[in-house]
């Protein structure tokens, strides 16, 4: 684990293009701004090439599209392969929804994502496990989480993560299990999206993507538990605050102190 990566993050201040939703965009902006890179976010087709080209590194959030936006999403996609920039995807209740696994399928069939972040419902239903995803969140489900991850890496030929309590990051070879972490995490809508352009940030400045994933997972989790712990009254809304402060504060060495990984 390499979380000095954080330190090159903030040197080097990468371009993060996002394609965000209309519900968390200015969490994700303010996120990517926070933990040290530069956001940039766009609703337009037209301009996806220079956005793609002056980027070192784009997400593709799938949590709100109409079908102009999910024409946006593939060009932008297809643009991130040809230009070899890192190609993050956030695959928003794709679990719940049947559309929107059949919108991800022919989006996959397009352009090839390097990671995927979702949380166990949707990690799940990309990976053809039987779960029973609820709306965003990630619902119930008997099967075990690193099976789903690694299946799931395999079959999409990518980096996975599946965030929850514990995340599970692995490129189908090697695994990573993230312990940290608060449950004031799942009180604000968006924490996974936020960790999904944080990823993004990460892949910009290493090339090894799993090591990238990894290192994005622990810093989120663990600045979160941070935050947490420093008040056990906090609330939903304190706590975004705070988590945005201590994005833009918390420096490597808080992090080692309390990171548990395995
Ligand atoms: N119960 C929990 N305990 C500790 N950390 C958690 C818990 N639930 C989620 N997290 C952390 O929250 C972050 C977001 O992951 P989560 O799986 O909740 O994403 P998500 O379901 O896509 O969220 P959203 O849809 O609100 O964006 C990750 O860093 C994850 O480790
Ligand atoms: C609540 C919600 N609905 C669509 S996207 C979103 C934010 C979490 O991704
Ligand atoms: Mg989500």
């Amino acid at each position: 684990m390499k979380v000095s990566l954080l330190d090159d993050l903030r040197r080097q201040n990468p371009i993060v293009f996002n394609i965000s939703n209309f519900v968390t965009v200015q969490d994700v902006a303010n996120g990517i701004n926070a933990i040290g890179a530069s956001p940039i976010m766009s609703e337009e087709v037209d301009e996806a090439d220079e956005m793609v080209q002056m980027s070192q590194a784009v997400c593709l959030n799938l949590g709100a599209f109409t079908t102009p936006q999910v024409h946006q999403i593939k060009v932008t996609g297809q643009l991130a392969n040809q230009y070899h920039k890192p190609l993050v995807v956030d695959p928003v209740a794709v679990g719940a929804v049947k559309y929107r696994a059949q919108v991800a399928a022919e989006l996959f069939q397009a352009f090839q994502p390097d990671v995927l972040r979702g949380n166990a419902g949707e990690i799940a239903a990309l990976a053809g496990i039987n779960w029973q995803a609820k709306g965003i969140d990630a619902g119930e489900g008997a099967a075990d989480l690193v099976t789903i991850a690694e299946t799931c890496a395999k079959k999409q030929k990518c980096t996975v993560i599946l965030s929850g309590p514990t995340d599970v990051i692995t490129d189908g070879t090697r695994t990573v299990q993230v312990i940290n972490g608060t449950t004031l995490f799942q009180t604000h809508v968006g924490s996974g999206d936020m960790l999904s352009s944080i990823v993004a940030a990460f892949c910009a400045i290493e090339d090894d993507y799993f090591e990238a994933a990894q290192t994005a997972c622990l810093v989120f989790a663990a600045i979160g538990q941070r935050v947490a712990q420093a008040d056990p009254q906090m609330g939903a809304g304190t706590f975004i605050i705070k988590l945005m402060d201590a994005l833009q504060q918390t420096t490597v060495a808080q992090i080692e102190a309390v990171a548990a990984y395995e």
